[in-house]
């Protein structure tokens, strides 16, 4: 090699490279974006009329880099000359922060057959939801051991299409167990969820206020929840009398369930919950009541240990909102869950407690299982799974159903996307704001559709949910997870790259 090639070759390699970095560095087309999204580019702006952002809706638009948003602008701010980029215009489309389900059974691995997280989060995707925290039974093993985590943490790898958080189990095998415990949560277990009655699954057994305190005192260290279901059985008023107890009908198992159930678990949640007070001796931890149904005392008792100072917040669910007992009609198990669906004049409450502030948030409590477990033929009640398969609709059933109480689109992404965030201790998720994961959705609140067959519904088994055959408004029409675009009008990315969400 002479003289010439020994000084000119690398002036040209060095000129060469800085020509790659400075011109392409921000040119869209030349990063491709893997199998993970639809839309092929990692710096983009997303524009539309109606942005649902914490200070309000705007027009205007989202800039999102990789898998951040980097700014967000005011249409009369931007003069019409967004940097480089590309520009996907959604017009009048509302754009949300994406929902966050902290409450969902996907039943990976163990019983893939009821769900499976390939399935599930291919729904959740369709229905706006870019984050879900799973649920830790009717998965098999249930997750109450770091080890049992990490066999679903291995079992969501490149099968998720959206993020996935975990919940750990409180059950009497791990609740005196602080190390257990401690190794549940450091090996990443969001928060822990614990049953005050049978849990419908015999591999998750309940636990007693005991087990609560010892719970709430180890999640103190950690900063992190404890979801509960709330319900004690009491006996005095669960007998059926005698000739008004016919299986397929829906007040038979209602009244196997009063709300006197709830009242009681709340009761004694309470005598723990103030622990959690600052200066006590739990301060740290938090008290999350899942799926509340009774608007009646034991809401009023929730509201009033918020009132004293208690960590606590509470859920409600879609169906609580959607249905009444009213109109369930005999022999249709798609509509089982427990806390049971009550009546009209509860569900009014409930609406009524959300608009106001005294539930916090909403989660779907999506807990499927094979169709055969529902018992269609005989259509008994009393032995039936219990739970609502709806995780692809709670967008349009909450809006559908909540536009007569005048909720608005902040509301919605204060129930579905910010609380949510707080309570699985998200901060980069949850809001439309610069900083946090590009994680958006984008739909039309006035296309109205009919849940049938001609609708692609991604659920394993759609005929068990309790919505289909409605008709709803508010089609999801995009959704993007930390920038990649996951889902557009009836097709998912090609590759699931959701992200598990692990506690650190
Ligand atoms: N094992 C369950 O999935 N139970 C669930 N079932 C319902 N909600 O009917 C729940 O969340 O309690
Ligand atoms: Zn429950
Ligand atoms: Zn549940």
């Amino acid at each position: 090699m002479d003289y010439l090639q020994l000084r000119v070759l690398p002036l040209l390699a060095l000129l060469a490279s800085l020509i790659y970095f400075f011109y392409f560095q921000d040119s869209p087309t030349l990063f491709e974006r893997s199998d993970c999204s639809l839309f092929p580019y990692n710096h983009y702006w997303i524009i539309s009329k109606r942005i649902v952002t914490p200070h309000g809706v705007i027009s205007g638009a989202v800039e999102v880099k990789e898998e951040k948003i980097v700014s967000i602008i005011k249409e009369e701010d931007w003069h019409g000359n967004l940097k480089k980029g590309q520009i996907i215009d959604y017009g009048e489309a509302v754009v949300m922060p994406g929902l966050i389900d902290v409450h969902a059974h996907l039943n990976d691995p163990g019983r893939t057959e009821w769900e499976g997280f390939p399935s599930g989060t291919r729904a959740a995707a369709a229905g706006g939801i870019t984050t879900l925290i799973d649920m830790p039974l009717n998965n098999f093993p249930s997750t109450v051991s770091a080890e049992t985590l990490k066999l679903k943490i291995d079992a969501a790898e490149k099968n998720i299409y959206v993020d996935v958080g975990f919940w750990g189990g409180l059950v009497p095998e791990n609740a005196f167990d602080a190390n257990s415990l401690e190794a549940l949560l450091s090996a990443g277990a969001l928060g822990l969820k614990s049953f005050m009655c049978p849990s419908g699954i015999n591999d998750f057994p309940m636990t007693n206020s005991s087990h609560i305190k010892e719970g709430l005192s180890i999640l103190a260290k950690y900063r992190r929840p404890l979801l509960v279901h709330a319900e004690i059985p009491q006996d005095s008023e669960s007998h059926l009398e005698d000739g008004e107890n016919d299986p397929r009908s829906y007040s038979t198992y209602l009244k196997t369930r009063p709300p006197s159930w709830e009242e009681a678990a709340i009761r004694e949640l309470l005598t723990v919950s103030k622990d959690t007070r600052i200066g006590g001796p739990a301060e740290g931890a938090h008290l999350h009541v899942v799926h509340l149904s009774d608007a009646g005392s034991s809401l009023q008792l929730l509201k009033e240990a918020k009132s004293n100072g208690d960590s606590v917040t509470v859920e409600t669910c879609p169906h609580y909102l959607a249905f009444s007992a009213e109109e369930i009609k005999d022999g249709d198990t798609r509509f089982k869950c427990a806390p049971p669906i009550r009546d009209a004049a509860n569900k009014e409450r409930l609406w009524t407690a959300l608009l106001e502030g005294d539930i916090d948030m909403l989660s779907s409590d999506h807990s499927p299982s094979v169709p055969d477990l529902k018992l269609f033929d005989e259509g008994n009640f009393l032995k039936a799974w219990g739970g609502i398969s709806s995780l692809q609709f709670v967008l349009p059933v909450t809006w559908s159903h909540g536009r007569q109480y005048g909720v608005t689109l902040e509301q919605l992404a204060l129930w579905w996307s910010e609380r949510p965030a707080k309570l699985a201790g998200q901060d980069l998720k949850g809001a439309i704001a610069v900083g946090n994961h590009a994680d958006i959705t984008v739909w039309e609140p006035n296309v109205e559709f009919e849940l049938n067959n001609d609708l692609p519904v991604y659920l394993k088994h759609p005929s068990i949910s309790a919505y289909m055959g409605s008709k709803l408004s508010g089609k999801v029409m995009s959704t993007f997870v930390r920038g990649n675009l996951v889902y557009k009008e009836g097709k998912h990315a090609p590759a699931a790259c959701g992200a598990p969400i692990l506690a650190t």
